[in-house]
């Protein structure tokens, strides 16, 4: 049985876009499916939950949308039966299908579904955070503190971002506010602790991201190292005293070329402590988990499969 979840509002109405393309060939296939159609922010993980708690067969729930649709469904998936994943990309970053090279033209991704050749089984990340109620996230891509999280929430709650997508220039939006959050960014001193025994401090931290996959924030590639097979996390931890210093090192993540390795520096590890002196902005796949001064984030190895 194939499930939908179609964030319809993904990319400013572009989920509903896709999924019209997308229902004539699913009905010709004869393939037996469902459609569930999110109304509001929370909705994937619930229909997620709802059709896998307790599921013993083997379905396949398929992501319609961005990555904080893949982020909610995952979050709320209950691993008992045989499940897998599928998506296509609708969203306005869409990392995970960049990373993945998912096809840009969702029949094709769909026919990829439908008829699969290959699986992978995936890593996924757990963030928790909190100081009296602990939570805890699942994420696909990454999940950051500091200045990249502050752009994710700049954009989530920007009034522009419709306009820029209209115009179909929707990852200038990302450029032009993360330049804002960048003149903005304070960096705050903290240290991490790595798998439990090695601390590192640091003075002028301006973001910390760790990655399942190497590109967040709508292309920005700041882990090219990662993969989402190895059981480990990338953690990019963007560090310096001079801020000007950061500006080639974002350059270099957006057009995808080497990194400068002033002011930047890369830990691959199964599971990072983070504390940050103030509190900082806090994202997973750019959902927001508010502003925290403390965070831990570990890798499950190998536990989602998914159609590619
Ligand atoms: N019907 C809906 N109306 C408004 N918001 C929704 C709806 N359904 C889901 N959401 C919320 O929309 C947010 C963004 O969704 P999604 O990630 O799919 O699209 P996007 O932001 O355009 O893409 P990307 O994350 O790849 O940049 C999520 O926080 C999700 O909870």
């Amino acid at each position: 049985m194939y499930y939908f979840i179609v964030n319809p509002n993904s990319r400013c109405g572009r989920g509903q876009n896709t999924w019209n393309k997308l229902e004539e060939t699913i009905k010709e296939s004869g393939v037996e499916y469902e459609v569930y159609f999110t109304e509001k922010p929370g909705d994937a993980r619930i229909y997620a939950g709802k059709l896998t708690n307790g599921c013993k067969e083997s379905n396949v729930i398929v992501a319609v949308g961005g990555d904080g649709t893949v982020n909610e469904i995952l979050d709320g998936l209950c691993f008992c039966g045989s499940i897998t994943l599928g998506y296509i990309p609708a969203g306005s970053g869409n990392d995970l299908a960049r990373s993945l090279k998912l096809p840009r033209n969702p029949v094709r991704c769909l026919e990829r579904i439908l008829h699969p050749k290959y699986f992978k089984l995936m890593d996924y990340g757990v963030i928790t955070y909190g100081d009296g109620e602990v939570a805890h996230r699942r994420f696909i891509v990454s999940a950051g503190i500091g200045m990249d999280a502050a752009v994710c929430h700049n954009i989530l709650f920007s009034k522009s971002k419709g306009l820029f997508h209209r115009l179909h220039i929707g990852r200038l939006a990302y450029l032009l506010i993360g330049i804002k959050q960048l003149a903005l960014a304070k960096p705050s001193k903290g240290h991490i602790l790595i798998n439990g025994v090695q601390k590192v401090e640091f003075n002028h931290v301006y973001f910390i991201s760790a990655h399942i996959h190497p590109y967040e924030g709508g292309g920005f590639k700041f882990a090219p190292g990662a993969s989402f097979e190895d059981g480990k996390l990338t953690v990019c931890i963007m560090n310096n005293r001079k801020k000007r210093k950061l500006v080639p090192v974002l350059a270099c993540s957006l057009l995808g070329m080497k990194i400068p390795n002033t002011g930047i520096r890369f830990y691959t590890c199964e599971e990072i402590a983070i504390h940050m002196e103030h509190p900082m902005a806090v994202h997973t796949d750019g959902e927001s988990c508010f502003c925290q001064k403390d965070v831990q984030i570990r890798c499950i190895s190998k536990k989602l499969r998914v159609i590619v």
